[in-house]
Parts: C-alpha cells; structure tokens; sequence
C-alpha cells in the first residue's frame, strides 16, 4: 500500500495504531481555512518509536491532536486497536482515548496550576474504577517510576516545581491510565538541554517498561533520529518521506529531508559526502502560507529539483527499499546511496 502512504514495516503485524487519509483544517474567516493536514497515513506497531519530523508549522501537532480527537479531524480514519475514535462519542472516547496519552510541548501549562501533585496524577484514574483505598499507592508507584520522590512532591503545585519535574508529572499522569500509545509532542523542546537527555531516557525506560508505542513528534533532527525507529518527515501537511532513522542521514532522498539534514551541522557533514552536485539543497526560505498551498507538490516553491511537472502532478507516496517510502518525482532507488 506504498501508494496510498501507508508505511508499515512489518507486513504481518497488526498495527496498533493506523491513520488513513487524514485531513486537519481550521476555517479563516467565512472563506478561507488552513490546511494543515492533508492526507496522513500511517502505521504505528507494537513497541515501535515513529518520529514525526518538520519545520514549525508543517502540522505535526495538528496531526497528533487529531489522533487524539483533540480535536477530531475534519476527514479520516484513526484506528486504536481497531475501533475507529472519530465514530466514538464523549464517554466512549474518553475510555478507548485512555490507551493514547499525550505529553505535550510545555508541561506547566499542561498542568491545572491550582491542583496538587497528587491530585494531577490521579486525574483520569476514575476510568479505569481505581478510586479508592489503593489510588494513593498507585500515585505512589507512578511517582517513583519517574523519578520523583513521592513524601517530597506529594502536595506541590506545578509552579513550585522546575520544568522538568512538571514533565516527570505529566509522565506519571499518562502512565497512570496503562495506555499502549504515547503521543510526545515536542515533549523537551521547552526545557533546558541539560534536562532534555534525562527526559528522553525516562521517555525510554517507560516505552520498555510500559511496552508502549510512542509517536515522537519534533523539529530537532539529532532528537528524533536517537529516539526512533523511524522516521517521518512532514511538509506543509503531507509526508515527504518514510525511513528507518539508524538511514536518515546517509539515504534520505527527499530534497526537503536533506534540507532538514543540512541544517545540523553533523549530519550535513555526511549528506554531503553522499551528495550528488545536482542534489544539492538550497538555503532555507518561508515556509508557503498553508491557507493557500502550492499546488502539485507542496515542496516544489523551495526544491532545487523542481520542474513543471511538481506544479501540475502531485507525487505520490512509493517505496524505494524497505521501509523507504518516497514522495518525489525526481528520486527514485538509484539514487539511495548503498554504502
Ligand atoms: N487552532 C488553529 N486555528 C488555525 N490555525 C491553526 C490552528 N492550529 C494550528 N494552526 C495552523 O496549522 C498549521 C500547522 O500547525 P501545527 O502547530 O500543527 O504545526 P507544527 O508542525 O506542529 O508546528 P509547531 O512546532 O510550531 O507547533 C500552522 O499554519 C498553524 O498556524
């Protein structure tokens, strides 16, 4: 199903979660909307990281919001262990939604400010008829399991502790509710890089302990690439390209991916050495307005590859090896590099 997008690696496993034909739009005045989403399909399975990478804007967070139905997409279907979220109403939802969590990119605002930390990871807990004599226990559990002293943060509130302890709680809360997917948007972008690491590795224990899937949505290339299996790149909406990450720097074809790749300054070092001359990409320029995308391809305005054909034909999703899918008239197999 290259064709349609869809980018699964393992033919025979059952994904745990699948997208198809999403479309995420936001209305602008009476005529005009956004479309920042159009047309995402993906396969998410068992135990496996899905990086979402792109620029600001490119609707990555759009995306994992309308997986969440949060709010749910204008067009589309997400399927969570096989029962379709956007047919499901209120109470129906909030159960199956139970087993997708979200981590989002500013954690002290995630937080209700007025509610202590015991009470913001208990938050939820009703759904599952853990109430009661063991929900202190549980919170116990759940507080230790990210690395936060139980006796010492109980009866905090978010503003008396540091961004990173906010994130631990946020952890905890998600935890809490046993879910099988975790989205991460952008779950380290806001604090300070000496804590990143140690939230990444904490993401990590929990996706193993957990036995969770996780979809870690983020623009910084060096983070997705460590933290996924694989990896997708998102422009203006659509998925240019599909690749394992241990590839992402040495066989990405897309010229937006090498784009995204030339701007670190490890990876661009070995882009280039598997660079052709008439592949190389240009400097980076505004991102189109997504209220009125460029037509055929949407990367064609700043491709350095772009003929007539991007502006009348939109490219479709195609493998070009295992797990490598591809969205571009002018790569095709010969030019992934082998080595
Ligand atoms: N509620 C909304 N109403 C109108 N436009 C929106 C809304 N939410 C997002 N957008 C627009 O949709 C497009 C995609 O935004 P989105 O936040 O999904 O991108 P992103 O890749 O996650 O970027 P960032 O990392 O900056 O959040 C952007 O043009 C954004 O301005």
């Amino acid at each position: 199903m290259a064709g349609s997008g869809t980018v699964h690696m393992r033919e025979s496993e059952q994904p745990v979660l699948s997208v198809r034909d999403l479309v995420v739009e936001f209305p602008v005045g009476r005529r005009q909307k956004v479309h920042a989403v159009s047309g995402l399909n993906l396969d998410l399975l068992a135990g496996e990281t899905l990086g979402i990478l792109g620029e600001s804007g490119c609707g990555k967070s759009s995306a994992g919001r309308a997986f969440m139905q949060m709010p749910p997409p204008t067009s589309g279907s997400v399927l969570l262990h096989g029962s379709e979220l956007t047919r499901l109403r209120s109470r129906e939802l909030r159960r199956a939604r139970a087993k997708m969590q979200m981590i989002m990119q500013d954690p002290v605002s995630s937080l209700n400010p007025r509610r202590r930390v015991r009470d913001l990871v208990a938050e939820g807990l009703s759904i599952w008829g853990h109430e009661g004599e063991d929900e202190d226990r549980l919170i116990r559990e759940a507080l230790h399991a990210v690395g936060l002293e139980p006796e010492v943060v109980w009866n905090r509130r978010p503003h008396e502790l540091s961004g990173g302890q906010c994130q631990r709680v946020c952890i905890a809360r998600a935890l809490m509710l046993k879910p099988s997917v975790l989205i991460c948007d952008e779950p380290v972008a806001s604090l300070d890089v000496s804590v990143q690491a140690q939230i990444l590795n904490l993401l990590e224990r929990s996706k193993r302990s957990h036995l969770l899937s996780l979809v870690f949505i983020a623009h910084d290339v060096a983070v997705v690439k460590n933290i996924s299996d694989r990896v997708m790149v998102l422009y203006l909406g659509k998925t240019c390209e599909v690749l394992p990450s241990a590839h992402l720097d040495t066989r990405a074809v897309h010229p937006y991916t090498r784009l995204l790749l030339a701007s670190v300054p490890e990876m661009s070092e070995i882009s280039e050495a598997t660079e052709s001359g008439s592949r190389q990409t240009q400097p980076a320029t505004e991102l189109p307005s997504p209220l009125d995308p460029p037509s055929g391809c949407r990367f064609r305005t700043r491709c350095p590859l772009a003929t007539d054909r991007c502006a009348a034909e939109e490219p479709v999703l195609r493998g070009l090896g295992p797990g490598h899918f591809v969205a571009c008239h002018h790569v095709d197999a010969a030019h992934v590099p082998t080595a």
